[in-house]
């Protein structure tokens, strides 16, 4: 029972879709597919006072900040291609052949390629999905190649404490906008849409997803995701472990009922939009007590970031 659901949770009655897509869950009636459940809300309304706190109730979040924008900006570098004849890709493993200095020299100047290579585009517009106090949002707005990012998020109380905190950077007056809104509710299409730490708080996660997507910009738009497998070990580590003896993690924050496979959302998108889009990376991640977060390839287990691409 407890890892029957996935994304399409057992929604007990669907009322007036055609106007206002109503949903009851439960004793709960919302108007919109993308609401926030009032338990959720109400849990990450008591968290908004100390989101910034470091060593606070979201300290692990902090943490995983690191992590997952390794992850972002590693794609999305991935995604340039070096037009300069200048520049040296070999197109064998050279670490296994050429001394460390070469080695380093060659990777300097691929890097340095493509950094200026973002640097030449347009920036980027991104938009972060349940984006909290704005951990994430302000990093990505940080980034050179950038734009613009827009927070969305439904707990009122985190959308104050993310406008609040930016105010003490004034760089990120004119990249970084928050609103206290539903998904279905924004408009216009982004480069990049983050969805971090939310799916597994929310009762139709396909809807999400869907609206997501409707939102990705069609030109090589990319949706990163972050959440957590529907298994034992996501059980052991974020609530036995993460919550109840480490107590890392504020209690209550997660159910595992509500974990998603990442190969469900990936059988979705198969389902829903084949053809249109690409996985551009799937990595499971871990928070080691030294360590902080650390990739590793199970991304059938755990936590885990992906990385979709909108081909069309
Ligand atoms: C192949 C493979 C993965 C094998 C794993 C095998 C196994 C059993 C490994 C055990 C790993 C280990 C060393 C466990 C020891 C205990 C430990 C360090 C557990 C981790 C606890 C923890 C930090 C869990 C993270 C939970 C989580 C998802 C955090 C993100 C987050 C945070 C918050 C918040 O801070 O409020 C809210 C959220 O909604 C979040 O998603
Ligand atoms: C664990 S926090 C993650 C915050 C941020 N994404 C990060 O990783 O730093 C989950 C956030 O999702 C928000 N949330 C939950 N359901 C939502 C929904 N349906 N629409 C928008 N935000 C939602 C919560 O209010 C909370 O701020
Ligand atoms: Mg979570």
């Amino acid at each position: 029972m407890l890892l029957r659901s996935g994304l399409l949770r057992p929604v007990r009655v669907w009322k007036n879709l055609g106007l206002c897509s109503r949903i009851t869950v439960g004793a709960q009636t919302r108007h919109k597919s993308t609401d926030a459940s009032e338990d959720e809300v109400k849990h990450f309304r008591e968290l908004a006072p100390t989101w910034w706190d470091t060593n606070g109730s979201q300290r692990i979040l902090h943490k995983m900040n690191l992590a997952r924008l390794d992850f972002v900006q590693r794609t999305i570098r991935n995604q340039v291609k070096i037009q300069d004849p200048e520049i040296f890709v070999p197109a064998f493993n050279y670490k296994e052949f050429l001394p460390e200095y070469v080695c380093d020299n060659i990777q300097r100047e691929i890097q340095e390629s493509i950094e200026s290579s973002l640097d030449e585009r347009p920036g980027m517009s991104v938009l972060d999905v349940g984006c909290g106090g704005g951990i994430l949002s302000e990093s990505l707005a940080r980034l050179k190649w950038v734009k613009s990012v827009q927070g969305i998020d439904l707990t009122h109380e985190c959308i104050m404490v993310a406008k609040e905190h930016s105010k003490k950077d004034p760089m990120l007056e004119r990249k970084l906008s928050y609103e206290c809104k539903a998904l279905e509710d924004v408009t216009g299409q982004f480069n990049i849409i983050t969805c971090m730490e939310m799916l597994e708080h929310v009762d139709v996660p396909s809807e999400i997803l869907r609206h997501c997507w409707t939102r990705l910009s069609p030109d090589n738009g990319v949706l990163f995701l972050s959440t957590i497998n529907r298994d034992l070990i996501s059980w052991f580590t974020t609530i036995y472990m993460g919550e109840n003896v480490l107590k890392v993690v504020p209690k209550g924050t997660h159910h595992l009922s509500k974990y998603i496979n990442s190969k469900e959302i990936i059988a979705w998108f198969n389902d829903n939009y084949s053809g249109q889009f690409r996985l551009l990376d799937l990595k499971g991640t871990m928070y080691l007590p030294l360590r902080g977060w650390v990739e590793h390839d199970c991304s059938d287990v755990g936590n885990y970031f992906m990385a979709i691409q909108r081909l069309e």
